[in-house]
Formats: structure tokens, sequence, C-alpha cells
């Protein structure tokens, strides 16, 4: 019987497998941020250990940095985070694409970016988002401090194999529906939860027509559904993606790669122990409205009722959630005014999106009251931006062109939401405070976050578009 993708890159990087024990993997790529690498780094100094395979290690500030009037930085804990990332690599001999340099922007867009991230590797980073680069076909994971520090000291890891689970997307995707809709109406659909103890790979039609950008915003948010990691299968559009990248391998080195990256993809007579479908015609523009991922609809209908609610404890999350976003049940979609817009993030922060958003902005005006930015993911996505005048566009709409990084999207630096206040978001988190103590987080796609900030409120992009809804 034939192995799925899952199964089949697993399987290549067992260094050593005993029964009833986790297996201890290898690592190909261990990709390193300024927030959780400090104290691993401080690890192998106090055990005076080398960083083993530091060629297998890129690092890169995001989290921290400033998206503004750089090189200042003025919060001090962000400062002494990207300095000592800084020290850090220069003693320990780690690529570092640090603020200002080409290379430099959000951990999980500049890993396929540069060509790092290929089908086929097992990729880590001390970040829960590194499902991201599964997206190429590689099992992509996020790993804690200790973790970090072990990848460090010897490039494996140990790793319980978890269960392997199919998220079929069918049909063919309306116009107007994005790749975030699609990965938050599986969540919504499926729960918080569907994902955890597995692997997931996403599969289906819906799926292998969406370009290598919009494949990233699905497996980003494989870990919202509770899944280990999110793959899909590499195909043309995977091979083309990386072809001439800066990382990649070259001439025919690539072609022979390619073959090896094809062959990965999961077997037709393979299965999985567990596999849910959702057809990707009916999902429509996505708005969630409570704390957590799953708490989302589609932009046609209305915050939910805790009386269509079958479980005790969904009526009770339901409520709680409603009291902190401060909203009523039965409130069209549509009537939820926003005051901020962010489009950024590792989950919607490529040119595609930016190009996606600029669309329906084109020619109009941010509404009266709505601080609305756009944080490119990287400082190559910015440039690119730029270089066919999608800053422009965003500028002469009332937007705000900032300098990449994660920015709102967690609010580690000074980019945050104030309490009370409403943004539609297009990052992947939605929990209490995340953009700000007492912020309110509105998970919407690029093109969805940039109708509402015309709009000052959701409303169906497709409107705005004037296409029939
Ligand atoms: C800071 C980091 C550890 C964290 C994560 O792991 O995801 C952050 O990136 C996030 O999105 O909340
Ligand atoms: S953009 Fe947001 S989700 Fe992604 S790594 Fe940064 S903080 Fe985490």
């Amino acid at each position: 019987m034939g192995k799925n993708i899952i199964e089949k890159v697993w399987d290549q990087h067992i260094v050593y497998q005993e029964e009833g024990k986790p297996d201890l993997l290898y690592i190909d790529l261990h990709l390193v941020h300024e927030v959780t690498s400090p104290q691993a780094f401080e690890g192998l100094r106090l055990n005076n250990r080398v960083l083993r395979r530091p060629d297998l290690t890129f690092a890169t500030m995001d989290h921290n940095v400033p998206t503004k009037n750089l090189p200042t930085i003025n919060d001090p804990i962000a400062k002494k985070q990207i300095t000592t990332l800084a020290d850090n690599c220069k003693e320990f001999g780690v690529e570092l694409a640090d603020m200002g340099h080409p290379d430099q922007g959000i951990v999980h867009v500049i890993g396929p970016q540069l060509g790092l991230t290929q089908p086929g590797k097992t990729i880590v980073c001390g970040d829960s988002h590194t499902s991201t680069h599964g997206a190429f076909g590689a099992i992509a994971f996020g790993i804690g401090t200790s973790e970090v520090e072990h990848v460090m000291s010897t490039q494996t890891l140990w790793q319980a194999k978890p269960k392997t689970l199919e998220i079929r997307v069918t049909g063919e995707l309306g116009f107007g529906v994005t790749a975030k809709d699609v990965i938050l109406a599986i969540i919504a659909k499926f729960g918080i939860d569907v994902g955890t103890g597995y692997i997931a790979e996403f599969t289906g039609d819906a799926i292998h027509q969406l370009s290598m950008e919009e494949r990233m915003t699905i497996c980003n948010m494989s870990i919202e559904a509770g899944a280990k990691a999110g793959l899909i299968s590499p195909d043309e559009t995977t091979v083309e993606y990386l072809r001439g990248r800066k990382y990649a391998p070259q001439g025919e080195a690539f072609e022979q790669a390619a073959k090896e990256w094809l062959a990965l993809a999961t077997d037709a007579d393979a299965t999985y122990d567990r596999t849910v479908i959702i057809d990707g015609s009916e999902i429509e523009p996505f708005v969630t409205w409570g704390t957590n991922p799953s708490m989302g609809t589609g932009i046609s209908k209305t915050v939910p009722f805790a009386k269509d609610l079958a479980d005790e404890s969904d009526r009770q999350a339901l409520e709680k959630a409603l009291t902190y976003m401060d909203l009523e049940q039965g409130t069209p979609i549509e009537d939820i005014a926003i005051q901020h817009v962010f489009i950024g993030s590792c989950t919607n922060s490529r040119l595609h999106d930016l190009r996606a958003a600029a669309e329906v902005i084109q020619g109009k005006k941010v509404a009266d009251g709505v601080r609305a930015i756009v944080v490119p993911g990287s400082y190559s996505v910015k440039q690119l931006a730029e270089a066919e005048g999608l800053d422009k566009i965003f500028l002469d709409a009332g937007f705000e062109w900032r300098e990449s990084g994660c920015s709102m999207c967690l609010a580690m630096n000074e980019d945050v939401v104030p309490a009370g206040e409403r943004c539609a978001s297009t990052s992947n988190r939605n929990f209490e405070g995340r953009q700000g103590a007492g912020s309110r987080t509105h998970l919407v796609s690029p093109p969805m976050a940039a109708a509402a900030a015309i709009a000052g409120h959701f409303v169906d992009v497709r409107k705005v578009m004037n296409v029939p809804v």
C-alpha cells in the first residue's frame, strides 16, 4: 500500500527508533528569531556546547522590530532582544537577516521566499506558525525553548509520531473567496482541536488550484486547528515557486531535486488515520466574531445565537466571547464597525495578499475614523510591492505603508490596538488582548480587510467589487 507524504517525510528523517519511545528525527532547517532564542543560546554557552550545524540554521528579526522610523528602537525590551540575537548570531556563526538587511522579514515569510523552505525537509522554529512551511510538503512545526537548544546542539529532536489527518477541500472557490476564508471555514466547521494529535495534509482540487502564497496561508493556520503541522503535497506549482530562489538548488541539481520533491506527494492508494471533507464552493468570505479562530462565520450571516448551540460549554464560550467583544447575539456581521485595519502577519502579508487588497481599495478612500496600516511580510515583499506601485495605491487611499515585521499581529512593538477598539486583521489569532490589552480582533482575508477599511464596517468584498453574490 502507498504512503501519504507525512509518512514518507517522517520515515526519511528517523535517526533512531525504539519501540514505545519517541523517534529521534533529523532536522534539516532550524529557523531562529529574537523572541525564543536567547535562553537557548545561553544554554549552549553555559554547557560549553557548540552550535552543531550553523549552516542549517538561519535567523531573522521580526517580532519586535519597529515598522516605522527605522533604525530607532524605543522599547528597551525590544532593543535588548534584537541586540542579543545579533550578538548570539555573531558568536555562534549563524547567518542573520538583521534589521535593514534585504533578506529581513517575518521568519515564515522569508524561509520560503529565500528558498530555504523546500519539500521533504523537516523544519523547526521556536514559533507556533512554523506550520506555514508545510505548504511546500515539508514537515514543519513550532518547538519550545528547550527543544530549540536541543536542535542547536544536536540537529535532532525527539518526537512521538503523530497520527495523520486528511483535510480535503473539494470543488472550486468562488470569486472573492480566498485561502484565508477556506482555513477560517475549516476551523469554524471542525473546531480548534480537530487536528490535536495529528499532522494534517490539505488535499483536494480547491487546494491544488491555489498559488504557493495562498497555500502558505492555509498551512500557517493549521496550528489554529490544533494540528502539530499542516502539509500540502508538492506539485508543479511548488517546483516553479522555488526555481531560481537564493538558497534553492540551481541548474541540473534543481531538476534532480524537483523530481525527488514530486515523488514525495501522497500516493494515490495512501490512507490517513482520519479524513474530514469540506466543499470549497460553499465557502463565503469569512469574519470572526469571537475570541478564538473557530468563532467565525460568513459575511452574509449574523453573530450566532447561544440557543442554537447544542452544547452547554459552547453556549458559555459564546457568551464569554461576546462579552469581551462587546457584541450582541444576532447582530449582522455587516453591521460591525471597525476602527483599525491591519494588513500584515505571516498569514497574509505576501505580495499576493497586498495585490488582492490593493485591487479592492484602488481609487477609494479609507473611511473617516479608521486607521489602516499595511505591514509587508518582508523587506523584499515591500520592495516588490513598491516596484509595482502598490504602496502608492495604499497611501493614496489613506493607509500607512510600513516596514516589515510582525507588528500589530501581536503588538510586541508600538503597533497596538487600543483597549475597547476593533480591528479587522489579516493575522491568525483573535485571542483576548492579542493586539493590545482590551483590543478586539476580527480575522479576515486581505480583500475583506481592505473592504472594511473603506466602508468603516465589515462588508462583502464582492459587493464592493460589483460582483453578484
Ligand atoms: C512569540 C512566539 C513565541 C509566538 C508563537 O510561537 O506563535 C508568536 O509568533 C505568536 O504568533 O504568538
Ligand atoms: S506575524 Fe504574528 S503569528 Fe506570525 S510569527 Fe509574527 S507574531 Fe507570530
